[in-house]
């Protein structure tokens, strides 16, 4: 579906309910192909954002274009998969039976098979959606999302109350997404998470958008340098210039004949940046 413009594009983009402003002029572009992050805090208008591109929500202001749409297009159904949290099973029907049942509503489908292995749901595609586990149960809402063979898939929180396995096999259903070449659109409080997935992230807080880059960037142009003093006390320092400020603390070390102990630089992680940025705020 109209290729050659981005997956999303979001300018302006307001909502209120009431007096509550939950977006306040939201900006982001997501290219075809890419896995963006949208974080931040309780409350800080992921969910209504992630509606209004599903079409679920209507916005007060601002444009948007989902894969070159409005996003109330209907058009738009069969392109994009959205995870619903275990909406769409019978619990009588097995795995199989539940992929198959919608892969009818698709005019170009997935192979059944396909989607069950894509979804890591090969070991259990006989059992009967009332006998799955919390995490098979979550990955058959992943399957109920690829199944039609959307381009862009919206996953809002996919591994909220996962314990650690069923998350690491709900990321390698997201890698294998992306490397099918689908755009992927996420929500987390996990920033473990979007640091592994996403190519790009968004932190959002109080419906503005503080910070966006993929993730490995955000806090790049700051770096902590610390060390050990001669007393043994931990110092560090930030800075922009991680050279200047070195060259300027070894010689000073020098001239005093110390060294400078456990000397480190670092770049801070996307925790220590999410954190810097939603606590300035908050
Ligand atoms: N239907 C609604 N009616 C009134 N207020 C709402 C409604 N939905 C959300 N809000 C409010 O809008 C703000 C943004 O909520 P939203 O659910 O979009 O945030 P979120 O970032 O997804 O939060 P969380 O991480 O807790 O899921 C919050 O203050 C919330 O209380």
């Amino acid at each position: 579906m109209t290729r050659g413009v981005p997956a999303i594009e979001v300018t302006g983009l307001s909502k209120a309910y009431g007096s509550l402003a939950a977006l306040r002029g939201v900006d982001f572009t997501v290219a075809r192909g890419e896995v963006f992050g949208l974080l931040g805090p309780n409350g800080a208008g992921k969910t209504t954002c992630v509606e209004v591109l599903e079409g679920y929500r209507q916005r007060d202001s601002g444009e948007v274009r989902v894969l070159g749409r409005d996003p109330g297009d209907r058009e738009l159904r069969a392109h994009v998969g959205i995870v619903l949290q275990s909406c769409g099973t019978y619990p009588h029907l097995t795995v199989r039976e539940t992929v198959a049942h919608w892969a009818a509503m698709y005019p170009r489908p997935r192979q059944v098979n396909e989607v069950l292995a894509l979804a890591g749901l090969d070991d259990c595609a006989d059992r009967r959606a009332r006998r799955l586990s919390g995490g098979q149960a979550r990955r058959l809402d992943f399957a109920l999302a690829l199944v039609g063979d959307p381009e862009l898939i919206f996953l809002d929180e996919p591994t909220t109350g996962f314990d650690p396995a069923a998350r690491r096999a709900a990321w390698d259903v997201i890698r294998a997404l992306r490397d099918l070449g689908k755009t992927v659109l996420l929500t987390t409080h996990y920033l473990d998470e979007a640091q592994a997935l996403a190519d790009r992230v968004a932190i959002l807080q109080d419906g503005v958008i503080l910070a966006e880059g993929p993730p490995d960037q955000l806090g790049a142009s700051r770096y902590r340098v610390a060390w050990r003093s001669a007393d043994g006390t931990l110092e560090e320092r930030f800075t922009e210039d991680p050279t200047a400020l070195l060259h300027t603390l070894t010689a000073e070390a020098v001239a005093r004949g110390e060294s400078l102990e456990d000397l480190s630089v670092t770049r801070p992680s996307l925790e220590d940046v999410y954190l810097e940025l939603t606590e300035a705020v908050a």
